[in-house]
């Protein structure tokens, strides 16, 4: 039957899973999209790999359910299967075959139309630059080529849907990018799922990202509104001149609807704003009236892992803020 791209979808519905006394993942629920990349996130230990799993149907969940294409993973292994593509943290590669043995096994084990592999083969060597090490032994690859065949074999079956366990870990930044530009390409179609550690890697891929803390979701949102948690969000950094610096604080007065707090050092000044909006615009103005002597004005542009390092804290003050 004919794949429908617009309702193949990953989806967790209220998966857990306890090995013994220990809860690893409870009442985890999401849906990603077909033309979404979603970043999966969260501290060591969070359970991140352990949701992934269930979702691929490697683990058995002890609550809730996984579907991949609308198709439950654990009582439509088959269907499901053909839908998805899973690289796991640490692939399953046979070091003594050479590449092509390798996707010609996987090929088979999943059952693929024989007479179509030469076309899919091409596909994936093109897609993951894998043409140098085609015929060299797994066990002989750099680990940015391995990386490369495990995503390979995850796309052979060209999936509508792909679940990617840290694909970049371990790759030098140039590997990095190249990996990134192909969750990129391939996200403008397919429904990705991705976690990672790096947290550069949402913005430069993700739609959205779901952090995982203790085994449940604790945000599940944009990049942007998870940016916007961030307490410095819409402030901005004044520096006037050396001259002026005495008499900026009464002039700063006058942005108080928008700027709630004002932090000095010298010259320098930090307006805090006060409901997340850009307050740039605001204090351009201010400054202008004044006839204060401007030296620099730069927005500031909270860090992801600041938000990410405060909302897994074990106190954490973040508050959730309206788009
Ligand atoms: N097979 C298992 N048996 C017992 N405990 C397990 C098993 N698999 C995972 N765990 C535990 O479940 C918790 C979640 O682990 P998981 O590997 O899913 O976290 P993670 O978010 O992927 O971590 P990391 O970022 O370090 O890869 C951890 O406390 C881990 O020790």
């Amino acid at each position: 039957m004919p794949k429908s791209p617009q309702t193949v979808s990953i989806e967790a519905e209220g998966l857990g899973k306890s090995f013994g006394d220990l809860t690893a993942v409870e009442e985890v629920s999401f849906t990603v999209k077909p033309g979404e990349v979603v970043g999966f996130i969260g501290p060591n230990g969070a359970g991140k790999s352990t949701t992934l799993r269930m979702l691929t149907g490697f683990l058995r969940p002890s609550t809730g359910k996984a579907r991949i294409g609308g198709h439950d993973v654990l009582r439509k292994p088959g269907a499901a299967r053909r839908q998805f593509g899973y690289l796991p943290e640490t692939g399953p590669l046979y070091g003594e075959m050479t590449v092509i043995e390798f996707l010609h096994f996987v090929a088979g084990a999943r059952g693929m139309d024989r007479l179509a592999l030469d076309g899919d083969l091409n596909r994936v060597r093109k897609i993951c630059h894998l043409e140098k090490v085609w015929h060299q032994t797994i066990e002989t690859l750099s680990k940015g080529y391995r990386q490369r065949v495990g995503l390979a074999q995850a796309i052979l079956h060209d999936p509508s849907c792909l679940i990617l366990d840290e694909p970049t870990d371990g790759l030098d930044p140039n590997q990095k990018q190249e990996v990134r530009d192909l969750v990129t390409e391939m996200g403008s179609e397919k429904a990705i799922l991705l976690s990672t550690h790096v947290l550069e890697e949402l913005e430069a891929v993700c739609d959205r990202v779901i952090l995982l803390h203790k085994g449940s979701v604790l945000l599940d949102e944009s990049i942007g509104a998870m940016r916007k948690r961030h307490p410095l969000f819409g402030s901005v950094k004044v520096r006037v001149a050396e001259s002026d610096a005495e008499r900026a604080p009464a002039v700063f007065k006058k942005l108080e609807p928008f700027v709630s707090k004002i932090d000095r050092q010298g010259e320098d000044f930090l307006l805090y704003s006060r409901d997340k909006r850009n307050v740039s615009e605001a204090v351009l103005a201010v400054i202008k009236d004044s006839g204060l002597d401007l030296r620099e004005v730069a927005p500031v542009i909270p860090r992801l892992e600041d938000v990410f390092q405060e909302l897994t804290r074990p106190t954490s003050n973040f508050t959730e803020e309206d788009e």
